[in-house]
């Protein structure tokens, strides 16, 4: 599975690419926007792990999607709505596509899967389509699908602000990472409104993450809240802190730990096996470019 700048025909009307799954490497909630929604302060890191998403252009104007993914309805999957919206804001009636989707990450578990999806989807559909969007009209098109969906359209690791819209690509060394989900999903809208959640962390700026300490500098303002709520998140990170410096991404539940080598991440991986799934993989900077 790779980008396709390197090996795609001039001309293609099919393309299989990765999704990737990002990781909150710390998530500070800095305060609070009048309607309510948190203001974060976050970097996310995109992973060279994720699902798969294959495209073939038609030019009947259907839309596919297969297979489905049990208990989401099409017209709730983000893939299916990132399609819509693409070719209602930009297209022609006539476009369409068959798209397959491996899925290989879990959903609700903080690694950004859906929201990959769609970004994916809009990036990808863009070129087949020849629509020429910009990445700034898909980074807003895909903000309106969700918080996390404009920094997979811009495929950079990225330092973001604001609700996680406001984005600065970010070089951070390309570390590995064991990442593991506990067989429970955590609501992001629960630990959001939990009253005991801190909600006045002050951001660190993006220049403190240049410092090699910025791990012991960080924090992710959910994990404490997440991991009175959920003991076997509690239960994982206790594990996991045995053999390398463990968070929490997003609003859980999955966990990573920051190791410096692939052996010391499997080995990890393999160590709370009876309590978690994982998988491996190493921190990348950009995805390929989807150009033909
Ligand atoms: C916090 C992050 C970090 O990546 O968590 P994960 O979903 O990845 O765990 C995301 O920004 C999540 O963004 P997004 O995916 O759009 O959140 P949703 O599930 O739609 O949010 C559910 C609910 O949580 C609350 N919410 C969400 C995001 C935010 N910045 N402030 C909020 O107060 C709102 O009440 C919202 O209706
Ligand atoms: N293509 C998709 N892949 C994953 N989840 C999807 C998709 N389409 C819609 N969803 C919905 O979005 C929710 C959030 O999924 P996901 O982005 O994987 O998790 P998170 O936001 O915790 O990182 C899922 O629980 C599911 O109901």
């Amino acid at each position: 599975m790779t980008g396709i700048s390197d090996e795609a025909p001039a001309v293609t009307d099919t393309l299989t690419l990765l999704s990737p799954a990002k990781l909150n490497l710390f998530l500070h909630i800095t305060g609070r926007r009048p309607d309510g929604y948190h203001l974060l302060e976050t970097v996310f890191q995109l992973l060279d792990y994720g699902d798969e998403l294959r495209f073939q252009r038609r030019d009947d104007g259907v839309i596919s999607l297969s297979p489905a993914i049990p208990g989401v309805a099409e017209q709730d999957n983000l893939i299916w709505r990132a399609a819509y919206r693409l070719r209602e804001a930009y297209g022609q009636p006539e476009m369409g596509a068959n798209i397959t989707l491996l899925k290989r990450l879990p959903m609700g578990g903080g690694l950004g899967g859906g929201s990959s999806n769609a970004a994916i989807s809009l990036r990808a559909l863009n070129q087949l389509w020849n629509l020429q969007c910009s990445e700034d009209e898909l980074a807003a098109l895909g903000l309106n699908l969700g918080a996390d969906v404009p920094v997979f359209v811009r495929g950079r690791t990225a330092y973001a602000t604001g609700v996680g819209e406001i984005l600065q690509a970010i070089e951070m060394p390309r570390q590995w990472f064991a990442v593991l989900t506990p067989p429970i999903a955590v609501p992001t809208a629960k630990i959001f409104s939990d009253l005991t959640l801190t909600r006045d962390t002050h951001p660190c700026t993006i220049r403190a993450l240049a410092d090699r300490g910025w791990f012991a500098q960080t924090r992710n303002d959910c994990e404490p809240v997440v991991r009175q709520a959920y003991p076997a998140v509690n239960a994982l990170i206790e594990r996991m802190q045995n053999f390398a410096p463990t968070r929490m991404t997003g609003t859980g539940s999955s966990v990573f730990a920051m190791v410096s080598s692939k052996a010391e991440a499997e080995r990890i991986v393999r160590d709370c096996a009876d309590i978690a799934q994982g998988f491996v993989a190493r921190g990348i900077n950009h995805l390929p470019v989807v150009s033909s």
